[in-house]
């Protein structure tokens, strides 16, 4: 049996993903239409290519369906519980870095600290009658984030995009989201609590706890392994 790596299939992660594979002496083609998910790899034996969302990496790992697999280290953490008993880490990848932190209207002048959104959380309660919201697509981490901070006034609104509008358009109070250049939190009139940081996340290679590691996959990772010079 053929070890199967996942690569995103699109989106931010996917180009980075082959030039970094490629720098290693590895090429990752994609095989019939530009439309048709299929590929191959070029350069190794007995690795087969599995295109895939970057958000459907995590599962599929975890699930054993995939052995390797590329994506964002904030996904990992976000999609398994428990995720370091499910995949281990084997390469940081140096690229798609983004923070996911936790925002707040930049007009709340008091509030710069998560002590401060405590305290503003607990008066909103009182004042409104319903909890402030947060709005997030990453709920594991920021739930167990906010736990570990003291923070328990507040309910998540799920935002699967343009999560920074929903503070203007009045769906939530605060964000919880990915950042990198700053440009969209501040064009929405957001700041980053000062100690509002969640997690570094860059694009990093996974390896499967969960998949069948046959002699046969052993051995090809192995190989794989000391051409990428890893441990
Ligand atoms: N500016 C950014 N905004 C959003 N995600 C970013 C940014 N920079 C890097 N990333 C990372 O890219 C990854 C998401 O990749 P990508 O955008 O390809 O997936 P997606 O399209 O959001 O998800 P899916 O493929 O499941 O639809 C995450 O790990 C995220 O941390
Ligand atoms: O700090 P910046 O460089 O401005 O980048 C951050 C923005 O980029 C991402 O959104 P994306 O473009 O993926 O759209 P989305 O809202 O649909 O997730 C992310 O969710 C932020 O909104």
């Amino acid at each position: 049996m053929t070890l199967k790596l996942g690569i995103p299939s699109k989106g931010r992660l996917m180009e980075k993903t082959g030039d970094w594979f490629k720098a290693h002496g590895i090429s990752l083609r994609r095989t019939g239409s530009d439309r048709e998910y299929a590929g191959a790899v070029d350069g190794i034996d007995g690795i087969e290519l599995v295109l895939l969302s970057a958000g459907e990496i995590p599962r599929e790992l975890a699930a054993g369906r995939i052995d390797l697999g590329v994506t964002g280290s904030d996904l990992i953490r976000d999609k398994l519980a428990l995720w370091d008993t499910r995949v281990t880490e084997l390469a940081l990848l140096g690229f798609g870095q983004a923070d996911l932190i936790i925002a707040v209207p930049s007009a709340w002048v008091d509030v710069d600290t998560l002590d401060d959104l405590d305290a503003v959380a607990a008066a909103f309660r009182r004042d409104h009658g319903f909890r402030l919201r947060i709005a997030t697509k990453y709920h594991r981490l920021v739930r167990d984030f906010l736990r570990e901070n003291g923070v328990a006034d507040y309910q998540l609104v799920d935002s699967q995009g343009a999560t920074e509008g929903t503070v203007k358009n009045h769906t939530a109070e605060a964000i919880a989201d990915i950042t990198s250049t700053g440009e969209t939190l501040r064009a929405n009139h957001l700041k980053i609590l000062s100690d509002g940081l969640i997690h570094k996340s860059q694009a990093t290679l996974y390896k499967s706890r969960m998949s069948d590691w046959t002699d046969e996959k052993r051995r090809v990772i192995k190989t794989l392994k000391d051409r990428l010079n890893l441990d």
